[in-house]
């Protein structure tokens, strides 16, 4: 039997963000129940939220963490949190430049600090898996000899597009003010993408693009860097991509990594928002008639956008539940509606600040999800065969919609002229939920649910590639110790 000294020992940490800490987690589940050692980081501001939203957190209890029912079945998965540079009651929401210029320029040194005494102490600590967002793993495995895992959490395509900044400067496609339309076809393993679907960060500037962009970079140049790469994508999902990708470093597409099963969703808590109970409202509508809105954690929208979706919604009169974060203006507005919406909706629809939304998407009476395109809720969609129309506001969401309207053809643009209007939405909407078609949509779905449930089947390419993965770690672990 395998001793607990010849365990390897890595330490996670995630990026702090909901959807980065979702993937991490079920990641550290999954490494720990293949007899993996785990050290898990969270930052003080994420804990303090999960642990007051969540219903199995015990405040009486302060040795409790969000792993201790995980423990108790076995896994040893350890836990520290470390200071994101800002005190608890900063708001990183309303203040999103100064929070990311922070976590760019400060967050490193709190991390150094903790590994000199995490790291220093046990000398079983072999590995560090850091989310790919950071742009100090490198100088950090090489001080503390270990080895360097880099987590990526969205598709592979974005990856490589970032990854291959380089070329798009040279072709003019980085940093372009002139509004080309011209194809890229010169990344490898990329048949062709408009400008248009590049992340936004890749697109012409705005203030806030800028130094977003010289973050990209600098986090892009250090993961050149990393021993492994590992990727919540598919690999028969963008299967050219990612060989093209394995040319340049070792890089496993290990997704879709998520609650499969209820251990982790009824043990470990992963919300940094209190979650509303939807399951006796949706219970009482009728199968596949309910549309799921949604727009993560992150991104915000402006009031007239808030107006027209409610105005669409009504429209359409589809029943709806919408969670609608209290920052989701960038600001905390009680006037968020259209005078007389909630008299309108009556029981139509279920407005929430926050949801489970594994159990909402998988819930029958649900068929169909209005999304930004966060790559996690992408994925769970495919996972529950719910069709989705893609409303993208930044980020990789912009190339994501491409992945899932053109070329998997498993969801709608909500609107293809922007600025979105009322009319436009509520008829996308009836179009989604009924008609020719969602039945198109549903067919192109099960194609691609096939390909994602075989690839985490026990002899599928997911399943493959995370054994090759702690097969090759195990070795450069070795490599390294000698
Ligand atoms: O009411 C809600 C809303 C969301 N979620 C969960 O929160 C996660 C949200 O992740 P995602 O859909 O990826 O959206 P963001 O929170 O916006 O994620 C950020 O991180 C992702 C991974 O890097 C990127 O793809 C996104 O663009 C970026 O905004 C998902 O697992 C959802 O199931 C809930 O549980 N309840």
């Amino acid at each position: 039997m395998e001793d607990n000294q010849d365990k390897p020992h890595a330490i996670m940490v995630p990026c702090p963000f909901q959807g980065h800490i979702i993937p991490f987690i079920h990641l550290a589940i999954k490494l720990a129940s293949k007899g993996y050692i785990i050290t898990f980081i969270n930052t003080e501001k994420i804990h303090h939220q999960i642990t007051k939203s969540s219903p199995y957190h015990d405040p009486k209890t302060t040795q409790d963490d969000i792993f201790t029912e995980a423990r108790k079945s076995g896994l040893e998965i350890h836990y520290a949190t470390i200071s994101d540079g800002f005190p608890l009651g900063f708001d990183r929401s309303l203040n999103d430049d100064q929070f990311l210029h922070g976590l760019a320029h400060v967050f490193s040194a709190h991390v150094d600090d903790l590994f000199g005494k995490i790291v220093n102490k046990d000398s079983r600590i072999s590995c560090l898996i850091a989310d790919t967002f950071f742009g100090w793993p490198s100088m950090i495995a090489k001080k503390y000899n270990l080895v360097n895992v880099s987590f990526w959490t969205q598709p592979a395509l974005v990856f490589t597009l970032y990854y291959h900044m380089d070329l798009l400067k040279i072709n003019g496609h980085y940093d372009c003010h002139d509004n080309r339309e011209d194809a890229i076809d010169y990344i490898p393993g990329v048949e062709g993408i408009e400008p248009k679907d590049l992340p936004s960060y890749l697109q012409a500037p705005n203030t806030t693009t800028i130094e977003r962009r010289i973050v990209h970079k600098s986090v892009f140049e250090d993961v050149k860097k990393a021993d492994f790469v590992i990727c919540n994508a598919v690999e028969e999902l963008e299967p050219k991509t990612i060989s093209a990708l394995q040319e340049k470093q070792p890089f496993y597409p290990i997704g879709p990594i998520f609650a499969l099963n209820g251990f982790t969703m009824n043990t470990v808590a992963t919300s940094l928002w209190s979650e509303s109970d939807c399951t006796d409202w949706l219970q009482a509508k009728p199968h596949g008639s309910v549309l799921y809105v949604s727009f993560g954690s992150l991104a915000c929208c402006s009031r007239e956008e808030v107006a027209e979706i409610a105005h669409g919604l009504l429209l359409s009169e589809v029943s709806f539940i919408w969670v609608l974060r209290p920052d989701i203006m960038g600001s905390y507005d009680n006037d968020i509606f259209p005078v007389g919406f909630k008299d309108e909706i009556k029981d139509r629809g279920l407005v929430v600040p926050w949801s489970c939304q594994i159990s909402v998407i998988s819930h029958p009476t649900v068929g169909g999800f209005l999304t930004h395109c966060g790559w996690n809720s992408v994925l769970e969609s495919i996972w529950f065969n719910v069709p989705m129309l893609c409303y993208p506001v930044f980020t990789d969401q912009i190339t994501n919609r491409k992945l899932v309207v053109d070329d998997w053809k498993i969801g709608l643009n909500l609107c293809d002229r922007k600025p979105i209007r009322r009319d436009e939405i509520a008829e996308k909407i009836n179009r989604l939920m009924s008609g020719k078609s969602t039945n198109d949509l549903r067919k192109n779905m099960e194609q691609i649910k096939e390909k994602v449930e075989h690839a985490i089947s026990s002899v599928g390419s997911s399943e493959k590639n995370f054994n090759q993965f702690i097969g090759d770690l195990k070795v450069r672990i070795f490599k390294v110790a000698r």
